[in-house]
């Protein structure tokens, strides 16, 4: 049976992401100086470093069996691959933004506009269906500052928290899409089973990472309150204490959600409320 190969960005700020999950779990290579290709260690995985963005169609193509990449260049990219996993980071929104005095004030009022983008076509669909066509500028990076360059009046860009938009003194007119960074792999794996187990892998180390394990001593007669405010993964374990009118009960909470959860139990009764982080996970 020949190796699973799986694609991972070589540069950018998905590199060290999809480096560090891997690893996390249980997929351990050593890439040398710059080269493109690295084995894994005790399992029959390698591992080719590519453009993030030439991902997508590599892994359709086949010449890698999964990738890690962002759910944006698969949708820009308009290949057939399957989504197998969303991983948890790289959570942004491609929006279409102009600048903060601009006179386009709808989608429709696009139509005949010089848009700069990075996603041409998705930039397209989105105008088709809002009944508009414009000149599209395609480039690969850099697009905030194509207005004040005057080659454009509009810009389809990533935005995560704004302040690219902000510098440039730009607005949001609509949000196109929601995209993460995503695992995906091709129709026809060349090691299907060790591309499940991958998925499985991947999966205990982005569960653990969104959750942390939460334990707590409770009068038995606040359980079903204490269960409400932390109803669990699956549901909470509880074990009997010497005390007949305690019990300590172990559940599995998102780690937004820990700070809070803590606080509403001490409300109700609870003591020796502990949290203690998963490194890893099958459920
Ligand atoms: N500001 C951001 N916040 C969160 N995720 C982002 C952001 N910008 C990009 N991404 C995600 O990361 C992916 C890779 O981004 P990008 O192609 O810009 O690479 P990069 O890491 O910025 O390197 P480069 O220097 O080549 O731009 C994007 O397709 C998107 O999924
Ligand atoms: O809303 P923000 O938090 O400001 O993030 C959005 C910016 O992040 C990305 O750029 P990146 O940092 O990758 O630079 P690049 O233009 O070189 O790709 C994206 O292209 C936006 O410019
Ligand atoms: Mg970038």
């Amino acid at each position: 049976m020949e190796n699973l190969r799986i694609g991972v960005p070589s540069k950018g700020r998905l590199a060290e992401l999809a480096t560090d999950l891997l690893k996390d779990a249980g997929l351990s290579f050593r890439r040398q100086d710059r080269s493109l290709f690295a084995l894994v260690k005790d399992a029959p995985v390698e591992v080719t470093f590519l453009r993030t963005d030439d991902i997508p169609v590599l892994c359709a193509e086949g010449a890698i069996d999964m990738g890690i990449t962002g759910s944006d260049l698969v949708a820009e990219a308009g290949v057939d691959v399957v989504e197998r996993l969303a991983l948890g980071v790289g959570n942004c929104r491609l929006a279409v933004c102009v600048p903060e005095d601009s006179g386009i004030h709808a989608a429709a009022d696009l139509d005949g506009a010089r848009i700069a983008t990075s996603f041409p076509h998705v930039t397209e669909k989105y105008l088709a269906e809002h009944g508009a066509k414009a000149h599209m500028v395609t480039l690969s990076g850099s697009v905030e500052v194509m207005i004040s360059l005057g080659v454009a009046d509009a810009i389809v860009d990533l935005v995560e928290t704004g302040s690219t938009l902000a510098a440039n003194r730009l607005r949001i007119l609509d949000e196109i899409g929601r995209y993460e960074t995503i695992l995906i792999q091709n129709h026809n794996p060349r090691h299907e089973e060790m591309a499940n187990r991958v998925v499985r892998r991947l999966e205990g180390v982005v569960i653990a990472r969104s959750y942390s394990l939460l334990e707590y001593n409770i009068p038995r007669v606040k359980l079903a309150e204490a269960e409400a405010i932390t109803p669990g993964f699956n549901s909470p374990t509880v074990n009997a204490l010497e005390d007949p009118d305690w019990c300590a009960v172990r559940v599995m909470v998102r780690r937004k959600e820990v700070i809070p959860a803590m606080e509403r139990l001490e409300v109700i009764g609870a003591s020796a409320i502990l949290e203690t982080q998963i490194a890893n996970c099958r459920l």
